[in-house]
């Protein structure tokens, strides 16, 4: 590559709260010109027909009819993640602009979260540790209870990647696992994680003491778990959510929480995220929230931004791009 220039690729920023990671621009740089937003909008003329490629890392910079319009020459989106629903699909694909993302290397941490959500809501950890440093209260009063995993039932809604590496670690818990995806029935995973397949959704929201939620956000998912499916569900059971907020009717969990039709919630994701701070879902006691970390480990970032530069380097040779997205 010596003496060739780098592709010029559009990142967002560097840095700060929302930029790639400061760590990662070595790497990076070894193989693009970087160009950030802002040296974009301060020098368009000259960058627009140069730029190739957007590193599109954590939903920014948006891609708009605008952005897609100043970029004649844009060839891929990495998106970094496996959640695509902030993307419009047919906008990118009436540029003719290819689309990648890294849904493999979030999975194994995404599903650990799953779990550490579901034991921290059963064990009440979340509860306990404020008990345990508050000065003033009780330690361990005697009705400290919280649920076991073991023996419970687990229904895993959306069993694809992340949900099938949660029904191995809820295994290995010893839970009873059901699950139920829209489109496919996969048997041989099933077997191998002693899963019992649930056709119809309601079945499995009757049945679990934990919902664990792990699909992709569609027009099809869209508010799936509404004010009638936590209806179905056990007085019992606690709702996790580890894909996208918008899957869940968000004012119908928070009457549901508040009027105990189910017991508890634990959310990696909400929307808006974050919250308003004077948000309901933040008053509540049997609610756990964290800040949509599903893939927030060292290790797997660092993937996610390899797996990125490997799209984008084979969308600008004409080669197979891993981990494309068909659109
Ligand atoms: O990979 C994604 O889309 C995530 O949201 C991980 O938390």
């Amino acid at each position: 590559m010596e003496g060739q220039e780098l592709p010029y690729v559009l990142v967002d920023c560097i840095g700060g709260k929302h930029g790639v990671y400061e760590d990662h621009v070595e790497f990076l740089e070894k193989h693009f010109r970087l160009i950030t937003m802002k040296e974009y909008l301060e020098n368009k003329k000259f960058l627009s027909e140069k730029i190739r490629a957007v590193y599109m890392w954590y939903h920014k910079p948006v891609i708009n009819k605008e952005l897609l319009q100043s970029l004649p020459n844009l060839k891929i989106v990495a998106s970094s993640g496996v959640g695509i629903d902030h993307l419009d699909l047919n906008l990118l694909s009436s540029y003719g602009v290819k689309l990648s993302n890294t849904p493999f290397v979030v999975s194994t941490d995404s599903a650990d979260l799953g779990v550490a959500l579901m034991l921290a809501s059963s064990r009440r950890l979340v509860e306990g540790h404020q008990m345990a440093v508050s000065p003033d209260t009780e330690y361990f009063p005697a009705d400290w209870l919280g649920a076991e995993l073991s023996g419970a039932t687990l229904g895993i809604v959306g069993m694809g990647t992340i949900g099938y590496k949660v029904a191995e670690r809820a295994k290995a818990f010893e839970m009873k696992i059901l699950y139920h995806n829209r489109n496919q029935r996969n048997k041989e995973e099933e077997s191998a994680v002693g899963a019992i397949y649930c056709k119809k959704i309601d079945d499995l929201l009757h049945q679990s003491d934990f919902v664990l939620l792990s699909v992709n956000l569609t027009p099809q998912t869209h508010k799936l778990i509404g004010k009638r499916e936590l209806e179905l569900m056990k007085p019992t059971a606690t709702l996790i959510n580890i894909s996208r907020g918008l899957v869940v009717d968000q004012d119908a969990l928070v009457e549901a929480l508040q009027n105990k039709v189910i017991k508890a919630a634990a959310l990696d994701v909400t929307y808006p995220e974050p919250l308003p701070r004077d948000h309901p879902l933040l008053k509540l006691k049997n609610v756990i929230i964290t800040p949509h970390i599903g893939s927030a480990t060292k290790k797997t970032r660092r993937l996610m931004m390899e797996n990125m530069v490997e799209s984008i380097q084979a969308g600008l040779t004409g080669l197979p791009i891993p981990n494309e997205v068909s659109l």
